[in-house]
């Protein structure tokens, strides 16, 4: 049978799994009266992870969303910030304390800002910001970093490139997330002009396989079109990777139109006639470099929200830019790509799918307006990052 999830009757309440119904009394015309659903609300308790830089801003203002949702849809969401990067180094020699992975592992999804800045970039100190990031994706199991290059129609202008090639581009990247040479072995052998430094990079079978199959489901959902992009002309696990995509694509997606294509081509591709991309699947490495470059199709990175899944497990949502520490603490950085990534974290952790609209909505409103972070302004006037969230506050239905 079916599990039923707990249901608690209260005064005109009842709770199922973590929603909360409101109901409200109902009478008929021949004056029988039950109670009927009028509202499905939600409780939900996120972790956030400012980290350095720009983080923090960015996650101020993504929060300040999260709670006008909450306060116009009916949802309790319960919030507490927990350290990672380099603050959680400052404060207690680690990027990632026990502390903050267990908050993570009990909530219901994890928004983060970003790590990472020229303080902690000794290249001969013990750790590094970066390594809490890498970890905290695989204590979560994240193994899929969704990244969506959407243009709006109101920033085709902003972009760098020609309104004809990019008009229309609607790519959505599946990047390996807990694999490949990020989480090889690495170390460093000799000493003077001898020493060497060394990284290695490893795919198993089934770490391809699963982000391959999560990739061409979504392709199903979309046009049905998916890119696996490798480097098999030069490197092993590049070639298992093809040999596993084909295979997983053949066996059990005939139907959906699959190609390869070479990371060094792509990136040429990417600029060229972007149109053509609909799902593209990439290992980790090239993943994080292609959707750095990706970025500029929208016109700034700071534009461009993720979303890292894994088997169930709480999501952790980000913005896929760094700390930008030539920006940070002048009130200049753009929220936007936060404030979308809070819109993931609704529409994927916690099924809201109309208050992920609703954000996704105001953005475009504000684009559509005219307002502009100096990221995207391209020398025209621009507004600061709290300015640009009042205005998506403002503009949220
Ligand atoms: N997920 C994370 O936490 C990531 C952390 N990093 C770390 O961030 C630090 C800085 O790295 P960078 O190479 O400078 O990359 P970055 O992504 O921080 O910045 C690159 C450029 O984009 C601009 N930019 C980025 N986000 C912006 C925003 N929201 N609004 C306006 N402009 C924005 C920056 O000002 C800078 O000019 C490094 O320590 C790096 O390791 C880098 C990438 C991802
Ligand atoms: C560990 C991160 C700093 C790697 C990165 O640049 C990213 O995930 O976008
Ligand atoms: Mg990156």
């Amino acid at each position: 049978m079916a599990k039923v999830p707990d249901v608690t009757v209260m005064p005109r309440r009842l709770t199922w799994g973590k929603r909360l119904v409101r109901l409200n009394w109902h009478l008929e015309p021949n004056n029988t009266c039950f109670l009927l659903p009028v509202k499905i609300a939600l409780n939900a308790n996120l972790v956030l992870l400012p980290g350095d830089g720009i983080g923090p801003e960015i996650v101020t203002e993504a929060k300040r969303v999260l709670e006008k949702i909450a306060a116009s849809f009916g949802h309790q969401f319960t919030f507490s910030s927990h350290l990672i990067g380099g603050i959680a180094i400052d404060s207690c020699g680690d990027p990632l304390p026990q502390a903050t992975v267990d908050a993570c592992k009990a909530s219901d999804a994890v928004l983060l800002g970003a790590v990472g800045g020229p303080k902690w970039d000794d290249p001969s100190a013990k750790t590094r910001p970066e390594a809490g990031l890498l970890r905290i994706r695989k204590e979560l199991g994240l193994f899929a970093n969704l990244r969506p290059i959407r243009l709006f129609d109101e920033l085709v202008d902003a972009s760098p490139l020609k309104r004809e090639i990019i008009e229309g581009t609607d790519i959505l990247f599946f990047r390996e997330l807990t694999g490949g040479i990020y989480f090889g072995e690495s170390g460093r052998n000799g000493s003077g002009a001898e020493e060497t430094a060394f990284q290695s990079m490893a795919y198993s079978v089934g770490e391809v396989e699963r982000i391959v199959r999560l990739a061409a489901k979504a392709a199903q959902q979309r046009d049905n079109r998916l890119t696996s992009v490798d480097k098999a002309n030069v490197l092993e696990p590049s070639r298992l990777w093809r040999q596993t995509a084909a295979r997983v694509m053949a066996e059990e997606f005939p139907d959906v139109k699959f190609d390869v294509v070479l990371v060094d081509a792509m990136a040429m591709h990417l600029i060229n006639r972007p149109r053509d991309f609909d799902v593209v699947v990439t290992g980790n490495l090239f993943g994080d470099i292609l959707t750095d470059e990706a970025s500029m199709l929208p016109g700034s990175l700071g534009m461009l929200p993720s979303a890292s899944l894994g088997n169930g497990g709480p999501g952790l949502y980000e913005p896929i830019h760094g700390s930008a520490p030539d920006i940070a603490g002048k009130g200049i950085a753009n929220p936007l790509a936060t404030i979308l990534a809070a819109a993931m974290l609704l529409r994927h952790s916690l099924s809201l799918t109309k208050e992920a609209d609703a954000i996704e909505a105001a953005v475009g409103k504000v684009l559509a307006d005219g307002l502009r972070t100096s990221d995207l302004a391209r020398g025209a006037a621009a507004i600061g990052t709290k300015a640009m969230t009042d205005a998506v506050l403002n503009r949220l239905a």
